[in-house]
């Protein structure tokens, strides 16, 4: 039977190269920064440019469609995710790293039907990676295959996480916390991209055993997912129930043994939901 969100997908890999393009042209210019919830939370004209230039071509092709977008909700629009066919779009992830040019930044497109993703994509822009994984079908870098790392001893691993934009002092407290109990589990090493949708991917290519943030948003994480999961990997909640894509909090490792692993040495703590209805 023909796959009927093939040709969304052709699509979305389609504009997340073009909007990669913008991306990299971008880099050659200065760059002006504004600031949305904190003076840390950087957003550029390149993120809203990039995500109109991607909700533009998509409702040209398929004008039902609805969207979550990063730059749309902080310009008021709600975070609804009904059953309906809706593309979630991060248009640049990992703005800090643009703003600074540190060389990873992604494009991030999931596209979600009836509350379940069917598919990702994720462009590392400056890599020129282009990550993909459709609902039960692999997921793969420019067309290669992805496998998750088969490690299972939490003391040969590498795990990924990052600090996020929250400089709440409790919060931080708990993020060092954490981040000092897998130091010293101990763990080959710690690392973070920048950006929450390369580290996903780096847990679908086998380079890191498994990546955790508290503090991420649906659209940091829907396609990132989607890759994880069919590149063998698991999904989990840091408290170890199962993940929820609202909640702003998330473990992506390569097998269930590293993800219960780390749940019982991260500090958990609760944020907004992105779908809460106060919120905006
Ligand atoms: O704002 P943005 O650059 O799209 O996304 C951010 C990046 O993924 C960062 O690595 C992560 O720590 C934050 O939690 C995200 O919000
Ligand atoms: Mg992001
Ligand atoms: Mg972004």
């Amino acid at each position: 039977m023909a796959d009927i969100w093939q040709s969304a997908m052709d699509h979305a890999v389609a504009i997340a190269r073009k909007a990669g393009e913008v991306v990299r042209e971008a880099l050659r210019d200065d760059r002006k920064v504004m600031t949305k919830s904190s003076s840390v939370d950087l957003v550029t004209q390149t993120d809203q440019r990039v995500e109109q230039l991607i909700i533009q071509s998509v409702k040209e092709k398929f004008p039902t469609h609805k969207f979550i977008g990063e730059e749309s909700v902080a310009a008021g629009e709600a975070c609804d995710l009904t059953d309906s066919p809706t593309w979630i779009i991060d248009p640049i992830d990992g703005t800090t790293n643009f703003v600074h040019s540190f060389p990873f930044v992604a494009v991030s497109i999931g596209f979600s039907v009836n509350n379940q993703t069917e598919f990702g994509v994720v462009y590392s822009c400056l890599e020129d990676k282009m990550f993909t994984a459709r609902r039960g079908k692999g997921a793969f870098c420019n067309g290669e295959p992805l496998q998750v790392s088969d490690q299972e001893d939490i003391k040969q691993s590498i795990i990924a996480t990052e600090f996020g934009s929250n400089r709440d002092p409790e919060a931080v407290d708990k993020i060092f916390s954490s981040l000092r109990n897998i130091l010293c589990i101990p763990v080959h090493g710690v690392r973070s991209a920048g950006t929450a949708a390369i580290n996903m991917c780096l847990v679908a290519s086998g380079c890191v055993e498994a990546y955790y943030e508290i503090g991420i948003h649906v659209w940091d994480v829907a396609a990132g997912s989607l890759i994880v999961s069919e590149a063998g990997g698991v999904l989990m909640d840091v408290e170890g129930g199962e993940v929820d894509l609202m909640s702003r909090r998330i473990v992506a490792a390569n097998s269930r043994t590293i993800a219960e692993r780390i749940v019982k040495e991260i500090e958990s703590f609760s944020l907004p939901r992105d779908d809460a209805p106060t919120k905006h």
